[in-house]
């Protein structure tokens, strides 16, 4: 976002109170006045009196939750010489005579940002500050220690008081910087991870150097030259000042100006470098790392999502009732003829509108109907219902539907039922001649399965014609037979079988929960299950892997700018340490009197020197450890990149397999089918055999129990059909799923 430069100008008081004022400024219109009329808009014109508190609140609050949310932000002050340049940034000092209130902007920044990170716990974050000087275009670290990192504000604090002690006094720029790393998980369960820098400077007054380097820059950005065709190395002052002029920081610039006349060259000197400064934008955007709204939370996310579905259900049962108890209390009403005619005329039509909405609501729930019998799955398969012993009711009923429209339709119903029957038949004979053909060679039978211990009716001995078992004679052919049977050993295990037989000797039903459990085992093999499972497991832990490797070369990035910065540190300040000793050498060739003098500056600057190299020492310790790390996180990096591949192989592979198994249920879906299919025929072969053969009532008995049994195993064949298709579907959308996750992983990788 493109974001204008704000400019600030501050007023210092004048030193003695009666003193006359060349400079006004009006905090009303942000507008400052020189005493010949020349005016300067600006967007804050600070008065005279303006507290540090006041100065703080005034713009600092949008530029720390600007900072909060990842963004760069900067904040220059210029002026000339005792201007209050260092008062407005840091205050008076850092000892114990000062009072809260004169704090300058860099303490009050440093106890805001503590203060709003601690309201936020969900917040992890990691805070540095760096404080450097610009002395003769050098770099002086005023902590001596590079970034330092701050974990409160009394940490913080001190460091201030340390710095303060150490800086160097003089025409010199100061750079305070603070840096936030941040990591959180918002409520919609999106990792945050940001990374923002706020850097406070103190210009030197003219006529430094590294100042008219400075404003060359911001005349050339007002001339509209873009920020990449600049030269920002020309000095160390505007490199380090990129992003607050032309760069991605929110900057703001406060001129500091005084209104004594003696002064009033140079005031109009700061302002107009103020007006300059006004006619830049820089671009602010937030600082992501690149694991940054990645999504944290799983399908337990979901959560509230479905129990606002309940509620809202929930909700609509209430209503329903609400609305329902209040027609019947209109009717109740209506019906005692209490009311005058304009409430009658009210109630009905609130119990017309009532009926119109009823109509449509049932209009709709027939749709729902239907749709909820589609997704119940297969629809179930229409059957010739066996003829039961005459009842009383029947007779009754029969005697009912006498009427000539019955007859009519009855004699449509049975024509159909024949072309039915002959089709059917027809159907059976091809595909009982096409099972045979095709039976896999793992079709086991029961003998196979139990040795000599087989269903009595199902063996190929009984091939004289009836299953025995359940009635014993004619009607079922050789090859019937032999399908029958292997439809049974497919369906049932030895177990189950030995539990037939026995219902069978005790005369007594067979479980069909035990069937239905058998064939449960069946078709309800858990390795699909297994499969996703694995592959589910293997997939997250290969994201939580690509995750971490993101990580950690974003951490090589970041320890290798930083070694990066070590190392320009380290060449100022052997450059820095050589110009010292430089300049000592000069002293040797004075004369005596003042040889005296020089010794006393060759101590001062001998101890200089060690100051510095005590800097320098712990800088090149700092370059080793961080070496050491990125050493140490490539290593990790290296290992990780090599899982990823073996890991990325492995969900190929799970890939692959469950694509096998779910051929494989396709497959038991179609054997169901045709099994339930020739089932159907047997049973019809049975019942016709019922009504048309004379038979003993001892047969008879016999043969309903056969075809009892018979429909309970259909109907056991025909729900773990059900099952078996409802368990493809959700096995289909997860594997849909899978294959869109696979093509977007290869996308991202
Ligand atoms: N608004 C103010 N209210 C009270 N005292 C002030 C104000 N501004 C400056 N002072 C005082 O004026 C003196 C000079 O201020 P300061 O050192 O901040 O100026 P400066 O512009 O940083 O000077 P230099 O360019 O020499 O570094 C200090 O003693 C400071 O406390």
């Amino acid at each position: 976002m493109d974001i204008p430069v704000q400019i600030a100008v501050r007023l210092k008081p004048p030193n003695l109170e009666d003193s006359s004022q060349c400079i006004f400024s009006n905090p009303v219109t942000q507008i400052v006045i020189t005493e010949s009329g020349q005016t300067f808009h600006v967007n804050r014109a600070l008065p005279v009196d303006c507290t540090q508190a006041n100065l703080f609140n005034s713009f600092m609050i949008p530029q720390i939750n600007c900072f909060l949310d990842g963004c760069d932000t900067s904040v220059v002050v210029f002026g000339q010489a005792k201007t209050g340049k260092t008062y407005t940034l840091f205050g008076p000092g850092f000892e114990c005579i000062h009072s809260e209130c004169d704090q300058g902007i860099v303490p009050r920044f440093l106890s805001e940002i503590f203060h709003k990170l601690n309201q936020m716990p969900e917040r992890e974050f990691i805070l540095h500050i760096t404080w450097m000087q610009v002395v003769n275009n050098n770099i002086f670290d005023v902590l001596g220690a590079g970034l330092v990192r701050c974990c409160n504000v009394e940490e913080a604090f001190q460091y201030l008081q340390l710095g303060w002690r150490q800086r160097c006094q003089g025409n010199n720029h100061t750079v305070f910087t603070v840096s936030v790393e941040q990591k959180w998980v918002s409520t919609n369960g999106v990792l945050n991870h940001r990374m923002s820098t706020a850097s406070f400077c103190d210009l030197a007054a003219y006529p430094e150097p590294g100042l008219f380097a400075l404003e060359n820059i911001i005349k050339e950005l007002l001339a509209g030259n873009p920020p990449k065709q600049i030269n920002y190395d020309q000095c160390i002052l505007t490199a380090m000042l990129r992003d607050s002029f032309g760069g991605r920081a929110f900057t703001w610039v406060i001129g500091c100006i005084s209104a004594e006349p003696e002064d009033y060259q140079d005031t109009l000197k700061t302002l107009n470098l103020c007006l300059c400064c006004r006619g830049i934008k820089n671009f602010v955007t937030v600082n992501l790392f690149a694991d940054n709204n990645t999504p944290v939370y799983t399908e337990k996310s979901m959560l509230p999502h479905a129990d606002n579905n309940f509620n809202l259900q929930f909700a609509t049962t209430q209503w329903i009732k609400l609305v329902s108890n209040a027609e019947g209390l209109f009717n109740k009403i209506l019906q005692s003829k209490s009311l005058s005619e304009a409430d009658i005329n009210q109630v009905s039509e609130w119990l017309f509108l009532k009926a119109e909405c009823d109509e449509c609501l049932n209009g709709d729930t027939g749709v729902d109907n239907k749709d909820a019998n589609i997704k119940q799955g297969l629809p179930r398969i229409a059957e010739d219902t066996e003829p039961s012993e005459p009842s009383e009711s029947d007779v009754d009923s029969d005697s009912e539907e006498d009427t000539h429209s019955d007859t009519v339709f009855q004699d449509k119903l049975e024509k159909f039922m024949e072309y039915f029957r002959e089709k059917n038949d027809q159907l059976f004979a091809d595909r009982c001649e096409e099972y045979l053909n095709h039976v896999d060679s793992d079709d086991i039978t029961i003998s196979e399965l139990s040795g000599s211990q087989s269903l009595p009716v199902m063996t190929s001995q009984s091939n004289s014609g009836r299953r025995r078992t359940i009635q014993p004679g004619e009607s079922l052919s050789g090859a019937e037979l032999e399908l029958l049977r292997k439809v049974a050993a497919k369906a049932i295990s030895p177990e189950s079988q030995k539990i037939l037989i026995e219902s069978h000797k005790k005369d007594v039903d067979p479980e069909p929960k035990l069937i239905e459990r058998e064939l449960l085992k069946m078709i309800d093999t858990p390795k699909t299950d297994e499969i996703c499972k694995k592959y589910k497991m293997t997939k997250e832990k290969y994201t939580q892997k690509q995750i971490l490797a993101r990580k950690l070369s974003k951490e090589i990035g970041s320890s290798q700018s930083q070694l990066k910065e070590l190392i320009n540190l380290c060449i100022a300040k052997e450059r820095l340490i050589s110009d010292l000793s430089k300049s000592m050498s000069h002293t040797q060739n004075k004369h005596y009197s003042d040889k005296i003098e020089s010794s006393l500056i060759d101590q001062d600057t001998m101890r200089e020197i060690k100051r510095h190299e005590t800097n320098l020492k712990t800088y090149k310790k700092q370059i080793e450890q961080i070496k050491r790390q990125i050493k140490k996180d490539e290593k990790r990096k290296n290992t990780l990149d090599v899982e990823l591949v073996k890991d990325k192989l492995k969900l190929d592979e799970l890939s692959d397999t469950s694509v096998d198994v779910k051929d494989r249920k396709t497959h038991s879906l179609k054997h169901f089918t045709h099994r339930i299919t020739q089932l159907d025929s047997i049973l019809k072969e049975k019942t016709n055999d019922l009504e048309t053969l004379e038979m003993s009532k001892e047969k008879e008995l016999l043969l309903r129990k056969e075809i009892k049994n018979l429909r309970k195993t259909r109907e056991c064949l025909h729900e773990q059909r059900c099952s078996l298709g409802h368990k493809r579907k959700i096995y289909k959308s997860l594997s849909d799923s899978e294959v869109s996750i696979k093509s977007f992983d290869f996308h991202t990788l």
